[in-house]
């Protein structure tokens, strides 16, 4: 059986990386079979010890996801909106929380939630054609898949209200300059950059990884006294794992590391 539970999000596992594609035509949207199908998906990667690395892409090579399906907003329906709000939250938030690392292959248009599900990923690799935008105020909506919170903590408070408040969509460039992508590649590489990326994730201890980015995660909401403490906890805590050991014996014993993720 497929571990995903809707044509519009696939998945195909390679190796210690899942390949995961929003498929819904015409431009890769969100809706309600979409977004608990991205969030059923992530739940049953967590549950397996061999994926280490999500690589997330939109299919075609116009749109990475132009975000929310408009049509569901049409008739203004506070149902439809909580609903959506939720599903949006289940999605993103269990994304974020991925246990290994996830990485957004952003292959042409991130709009509004398609932006916000690039950014819900711990990198962004655009291609150079891509554009980016929060344009929710312009359709009388507003950001409420993160945007306003992980694009605050990514490119800081300035270009956040640019793109929120005055709409403005950038290009990739500008993106890195502001960093709100790590790497722009050229036209149609960004999955390959992304898959290579993947591989050198699998050569890092899984428990590490994950240990780790809870760490950093916590980071934006804890003193710092509170994080330094807490990352000497979890460095005593790897030493109860077996790829604690397996990693500095295979470094000591000059050969590589075989990861049991745990
Ligand atoms: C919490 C989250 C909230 C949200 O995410 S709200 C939604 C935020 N997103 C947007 O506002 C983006 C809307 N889309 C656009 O602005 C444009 O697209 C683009 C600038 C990205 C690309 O423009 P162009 O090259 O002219 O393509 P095209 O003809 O507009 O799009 C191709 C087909 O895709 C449909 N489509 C695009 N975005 C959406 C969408 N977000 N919801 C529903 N349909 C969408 C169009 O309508 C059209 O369809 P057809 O071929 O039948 O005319």
């Amino acid at each position: 059986m497929s571990l995903s539970q809707s044509d519009k999000i696939k998945v195909e596992i390679s190796g210690n990386t899942a390949l995961v594609t929003i498929d819904n035509p015409a431009a890769n949207t969100w809706d309600e079979e979409s977004l608990p199908a991205l969030a059923g998906l992530v739940g049953s990667l967590n549950a397996n010890r061999d994926v280490y690395a999500l690589v997330l892409t939109g299919a075609g090579d116009k749109f990475f996801s132009a975000g929310a399906d408009l049509k569901l907003f049409a008739d203004g329906d506070p149902a439809t909106a909580d609903r959506m709000a939720k599903a949006f939250g289940q999605a993103f938030e269990t994304l974020a929380d991925f246990r290994g690392v996830s990485i957004a292959a952003v292959n042409g248009f991130a709009m509004g939630g398609g932006l916000e599900v690039a950014m819900a990923c711990d990198i962004r690799i655009a291609e150079e054609q891509a554009q980016m935008a929060l344009p929710e105020a312009k359709v009388g909506l507003l950001p409420c898949a993160g945007g306003t919170q992980r694009l605050t903590q990514l490119v800081g408070l300035g270009w956040t209200k640019r793109m929120i408040l005055c709409g403005e969509r950038i290009k990739a460039d500008r993106a890195l300059e502001i960093g709100l992508v790590e790497e722009v590649v050229p036209s149609g590489t960004a999955l390959e950059r992304a898959l290579a990326l993947a591989t050198q994730v699998g050569e890092q201890s899984p428990t590490s990884v994950a240990a780790c980015k809870r760490l950093i995660h916590s980071a934006s909401e804890i003193t710092i006294a509170k994080g330094l403490a807490d990352e000497r906890t979890e460095f005593v805590e790897l030493f109860s794992t077996e790829d604690q050991r397996e990693g500095v014996n295979a470094f000591l014993e000059k050969r590589k590391a075989q990861w049991k993720n745990c």
